[in-house]
Formats: structure tokens, sequence, C-alpha cells
């Protein structure tokens, strides 16, 4: 088994990887070359527990979104190494780190990135019908109960109201019962009310299905839904929160920068 060597002592630190479900061992990401190159990440560590709900938090150019790419194989460390599990991305081809974000990842964006041509329940399986597994019924069923859209599924995504279609993402980033839930901005289209509905049932699914979720915003209302929430600054890991609320994590931002 391959134990990831985060430093011991630290909140991110999480004894082995059965405990872990993602790690970021030290990860430098460098854009460009020569005067014009870009520490976007500069040494990151960051272990996420099985289960919990991480917030990554920072000022605008502070790394998120390269963290986010980082972590689910779409860009490659110039540094330092990204672990799914026990699976190490670096010793993975495009064809297989595909496979693993088809498989293993379960993604949430800003943008719903439903196909408007097709229902609702066609949206959900679409990703494992096009791997060539049949979705379980019974675990779709399950899926779509809890997100609230069971009474939706022959609807096309234009005749939901943006929490619904969120709702739809959520439930096929979920059908795949993928190891992590990767959320980049996802209440950032929605109204603060509709919002926080999303954010309460991501909380819900961690909590009740220990599913793990791992999300990017710029929200300090969002972060606080999370178990924790990683800061980063200047391409750098800038501390963490347990267990947050709203004004302690805008109070954090606040001496990290503009953002
Ligand atoms: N493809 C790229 N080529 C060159 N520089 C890049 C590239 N992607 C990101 N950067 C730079 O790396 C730094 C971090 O960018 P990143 O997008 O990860 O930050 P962010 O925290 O997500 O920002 P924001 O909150 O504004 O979306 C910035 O200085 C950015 O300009």
């Amino acid at each position: 088994m391959c134990v990831a060597r985060l430093v011991p002592g630290q909140s991110d630190w999480v004894e082995g990887t059965e405990m872990q479900a993602l790690a970021l061992e030290g990860v430098r990401k460098v854009y460009g070359k020569g005067d014009g190159a870009v520490a976007a990440l500069d040494g990151v560590t960051v272990g996420v527990r099985r289960g919990s709900f991480t917030a990554v938090m920072g000022p605008s150019g502070s790394g998120k979104s390269t963290f986010l790419h980082c972590a689910a194989g779409l860009d490659r460390p110039t540094a330092g190494r990204v672990l799914l599990g026990d699976t190490d991305l670096a010793s993975l081809g495009e064809t297989a780190l595909t496979r693993l974000r088809r498989d293993r990842i379960g993604f949430v964006f800003q943008a719903y990135n439903l196909l408007p041509s097709l229902t609702v329940g066609q949206n959900i399986t679409l990703p494992s019908r096009l791997a060539g597994v049949r979705p379980d019924a019974g675990w779709v069923r399950e899926v779509v109960g809890r997100v609230g859209i069971a009474d939706r599924l022959g609807h096309r995504p234009a005749q939901l109201s943006g929490g619904q279609q969120q709702r739809v993402a959520i439930a096929r980033a979920l059908v795949g019962k993928p190891e992590v839930v990767l959320a980049d901005e996802p209440t950032g289209a929605l109204d603060s009310r509709t919002g926080k509905q999303v954010l309460s049932l991501l909380r819900e699914l961690v909590d009740t299905l220990g599913q793990t979720v791992l999300m990017v915003t710029h929200d300090p209302v969002a972060a606080s839904y999370a178990h924790r929430v990683v800061f980063l600054a200047d391409g750098k890991h800038a501390g963490s929160l347990e267990q947050p609320t709203p004004a302690a994590v805008a109070e954090r931002m606040t001496h990290l920068g503009e953002w």
C-alpha cells in the first residue's frame, strides 16, 4: 500500500491512503517558460479525507482552478504528485486518465453542462451509458430521490430552474459512485437561497452517503457548508479552517488579499 507523505501534525495530514480519497503532495505547476513563467501552484500539500466535504478558497489568481485541474488529472503537475486513492495520476497515460476521470471522479460545474436535447433521466445516465455500463436502476432511483428530482425525469433541462438543473448535474455526478466529487463554483450561477439549498444537499450527501466532495468557491457562505476550508494564496497552502463559519472564512480571506 502506498502511504502519502503529508506532514504529520498538520490538519491536512491523514494516516494512510485507506483514509484518504485524494492527496496532492508538494504539487508545483508552472505555466510558461523563462521570464514569463508563472508558478500557479508552488509546492501545495493537501489531503482529502474520505467522506469529507472540503472547500478550497483563495484570492483571485491564487491557484484554485489549477488545484482542481491537477486534482482531476486535467493538468499535469510540473513537480510533486497527485494520488486518487492509491493511484498516482502521473503513472497514467492520457487514455487511462480519461477513463479515471470518467469512472472514479464526479464533476459539478457552475454552468451545469447538461445536454439540452436529452431528458433529465437521459442526462443522468449518459456517462454510464457512454462507459458501456448499464446504470444500476436501484441506485439511480435512490440518487434522484435524494437530490429531489424524481418527478422531473422526463423533462428537458430548459424546463427546469437553475437550482433543479444543478441538482440534475449532482445526480449525474453521483450515479457512477465516484470516489470524489469535484465541484467548481457549483452555486456561482444561483441566487443565494437556491445556492444554499444546493450546498445543503452537497453536505447531506457527504453526511449520509459518505461521499467525498472537494469544492472550489469564492463565497465564504458556500465554504461554511464544508467540514474544512483549505486556503491558497500565491499558489501556496495558506492554512486551513475546521468547522468554518462564514465570518471566520471571510476574516481569513481578508488577510490573504483581494478576492
Ligand atoms: N494556462 C495558463 N497559462 C498561463 N498562466 C496561467 C494559466 N492558468 C493559470 N495561470 C496563472 O496561474 C495563476 C493561478 O491561476 P488560477 O486560475 O489557478 O487561479 P484562481 O485562484 O482559480 O483564480 P480565479 O479565482 O480568478 O479564477 C494566475 O496567475 C494565472 O494567471
